[in-house]
């Protein structure tokens, strides 16, 4: 993981915007000031940059003035009560929420330098550099093979069959899944178990070459055998990848990330190594959440 830079974390931290004070009823005394968040949210090289984020539906914020860096191959969880925000920020990473009609996005959001919201960005390139792993596994009625040469022959990455067999190899067995299937790789993915889809999925976003995945509670609906081989697919991969993921487990998040985010009703605030987030949270709305006081 990058390590961050304290200076600029004091001087960053100052929103461009005039900062507005929101109360909090839980706990009492907890303040969160818009735009500020504690704690080390910005890195020396970052991947994303993104700066005075605003999200709305309709009328309605969902996120509220984020700004946040995430280092080049770190894994950043992403934790928070229910409805706070995190899918909303997490999807604005690789413009999932284009989708959505009544979503807008404001603020700075660069991917190496680069705007993610240039109206001339290619989403379809944008989305095989930031591939996306969801919450239920969702793998096309297709063979186990088909499911991961999808992305390649769409994007041209392979000019022979077995080209595109090596992609399909090497993806499979990053994600841990080559000997499971490697006999039956014309079998309907369907078929297979949760745990095994949800590897695919993962095989199917890698297969692309990204240079970021994007996990929106990958393991919600695993048992905890499959649960522990995603983890321990996110701790092979972050070698390699940005890994942000969303999840509801604390536990989670302190085995498999090296940051923490906290998000509470729309602001991010405090972000911090994930040792000290749970260890010694600065802010007292995390330390509520991860002592079971709301959530
Ligand atoms: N498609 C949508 N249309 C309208 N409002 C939405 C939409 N998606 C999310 N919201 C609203 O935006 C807010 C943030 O939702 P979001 O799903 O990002 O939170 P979350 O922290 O990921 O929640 P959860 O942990 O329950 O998945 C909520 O108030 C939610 O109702």
């Amino acid at each position: 993981m990058n390590s961050m830079n304290a200076t600029a974390i004091r001087t960053e931290n100052m929103s461009e915007k005039v900062a507005k004070p929101v109360i909090n009823e839980q706990p009492e005394n907890a303040v969160i000031t818009e735009g500020t968040t504690v704690g080390q949210p910005f890195a020396d090289d970052p991947k994303f940059k993104l700066r005075n984020v605003e999200v709305f539906y309709g009328e309605s914020p969902a996120i509220k003035n984020i700004s946040l860096d995430i280092g080049r191959n770190e894994v950043i969880a992403f934790i928070g009560p229910s409805g706070c925000g995190k899918s909303t920020f997490l999807r604005c990473l690789n413009r999932m929420n284009d989708s959505i009609d009544i979503c807008r996005v404001k603020g700075s959001l660069m991917l190496d330098d680069q705007d993610l919201y240039d109206p001339k960005r290619d989403v379809v390139e944008l989305r095989a550099r930031v591939g996306m792993v969801f919450q239920k596994p969702n793998p096309f009625p297709k063979s186990i093979y088909d499911n991961v040469a999808y992305g390649p022959r769409i994007h041209g990455l392979a000019n022979r069959k077995s080209d595109l067999d090596d992609i399909v190899e090497n993806s499979l067995r990053k994600a841990g899944l080559w000997n499971e299937v490697k006999d039956r790789l014309d079998a309907t993915a369907t078929g297979m178990s949760g745990g095994q889809q949800q590897r695919l999925c993962i095989a199917r976003a890698i297969a692309v070459s990204p240079e970021v995945i994007l996990m929106d509670e990958p393991c919600s609906a695993l048992d905890p055998i499959a649960t522990a081989k995603v983890e321990e697919l996110i701790a092979e991969m972050s070698e390699s990848y940005t890994i942000v993921i969303v999840t509801h487990s604390m536990q989670q998040a302190a085995r498999v990330s090296d940051r923490t985010a906290y998000f509470h009703l729309g602001h991010l605030v405090e972000v911090n190594d994930t040792d000290k987030v749970f260890t010694a949270p600065d802010h007292k709305l995390t330390e509520s959440y991860i002592t079971g006081r709301f959530g």
